[in-house]
């Protein structure tokens, strides 16, 4: 039987291709739970396209709740159909609101929804003996890092109220993994991915980043500057960072790179507790809890990516210096040693193969999700 996952947010950019990830292994089964904020509900029935093109008619196929995460019912009627199934094996938790800039101005949605929703998520993880989790984390957990490449021993001291929420559920997710239960029961395995910079999309174009509105974060910004659908100037958000071009620097690595770390997170959760595995040498004063990057330990600034881009679309982007943007920090370069080691993790795919995956999503896809005739199929 396939291993029940639950997949909060895998609807998203990130948690859609896990989602494609975790479908393609034959041994897990997505159950998606998501409330479309920032996403569109054809990403699965894109999800289950591709792993019907892949595996066949047999492929599973991912299953979907439309619950907000604040709404701690709903999660927990979610987690009830389930028991008398065989039950949850394991959460990744990935819903959250993620605009470093935005979350300086709402910081109450955010401590609300990244904060208060993870803890609805725990407590009902907790009722139903749901023991095993893989949280997705990030690289802006390290603040302005004093080591790059950054280490998972560097400490975390967030420059961005986004970046403090995330660090905060690490902290909630550490206690709970230290946890002396009295009634016997096991305490829950985590796994903290700290994220660097994902970009690109499936090859097959069917599924990539289709944020509502307009793109904040590079990579999709420049796609759609090419496609035409974005017609502002591009802004470079300062160039007197102290990096080799004056621009920011960050480590970007491709989405199914980044999908597949969490598949390696999940199977190294699965080793059983009596052979050896990532917690082995964990204490009773940290429990078993541990923290990777997923970074692919190369960075590139801002003028590299705009250059690879013009590359991959043969666009000629223009664009105009401005400040700095609050929050940024000058280099997010991952070390990513530690999760090769431990969970085999490498991110294999290079620069022009995310950015022609990316345009290769865009030009397929020109006006993203929302377009009726390019809906495809029904779940
Ligand atoms: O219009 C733009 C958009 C971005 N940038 C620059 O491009 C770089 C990358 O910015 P992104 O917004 O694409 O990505 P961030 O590194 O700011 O943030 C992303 O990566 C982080 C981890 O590194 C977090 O996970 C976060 O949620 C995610 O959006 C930054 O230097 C930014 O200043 C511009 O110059 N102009």
């Amino acid at each position: 039987m396939l291993q029940k996952v639950v997949v909060t947010g895998g609807l998203g950019y990130i948690g859609s291709h896990v989602v494609v990830s975790l479908l393609l292994t034959g041994q897990y089964q997505p159950i998606v739970i998501d409330n479309c904020l920032n996403s569109y509900p054809e990403a699965l029935n894109r999800c289950a396209e591709i792993a019907r093109d892949e595996m066949g008619s047999d492929a599973p196929q991912p299953i979907y709740h439309n619950v907000d995460l604040r709404n701690a019912e709903a999660v927990e009627d979610a987690f009830a159909q389930y028991d008398n199934k065989g039950g949850i094996w394991a959460v990744i938790h990935l819903a959250a609101l993620k605009a470093v800039g935005e979350s300086g101005e709402i910081p109450l949605s955010y401590y609300k929804t990244n904060v208060a929703g993870s803890i609805s998520l725990f407590e009902s993880m907790e009722r139903h003996g749901v023991n095993n989790l893989v949280f997705s984390s990030s690289a802006t957990v390290y603040g302005t890092p004093e080591i790059v490449p950054i280490p998972e021993t560097s400490p975390l001291l967030s420059a961005s109220c986004y970046g403090r929420t995330k660090a905060m559920v690490e902290e909630i997710i550490q206690d709970l993994c230290r946890a002396q239960k009295k009634d016997g029961q096991s305490s829950l395995r985590a796994v903290s991915v700290r994220y660097f910079n994902p970009a690109g999309a499936h090859p097959s174009g069917k599924l990539g980043e289709e944020p509502r509105g307009k793109p904040g974060n590079l990579l999709p910004l420049l796609a759609q500057m090419a496609i035409g659908r974005e017609k502002s100037q591009l802004k470079i958000f300062g160039t007197d960072f102290p990096t080799p071009d004056g621009t920011c620097v960050r480590d970007y690595l491709h989405i199914m790179d980044l999908a597949h770390g969490h598949v390696l997170a999940l199977d190294a959760l699965a080793v059983p507790t009596n052979q050896k595995n990532i917690f082995s040498n964990c204490d009773a004063e940290n429990g078993p809890f541990r923290a990777f990057n997923l970074g692919k330990g190369k960075g590139m600034s801002v003028l590299n990516m705009i250059e690879a881009m013009r590359k991959a679309t043969g666009y000629d982007y223009q664009y105009e210096i401005v400040d700095r943007r609050r929050g940024d920090v000058p280099d997010l370069t991952a070390d990513p040693t530690l999760a090769e080691k431990e969970l085999g993790f490498v991110a294999k795919k290079d620069l022009e193969e995310m950015c022609r995956d990316l345009w290769n999503f865009q030009t397929k896809n020109p006006h993203g999700f929302e377009t009726p005739q390019k809906q495809t199929g029904t779940i």
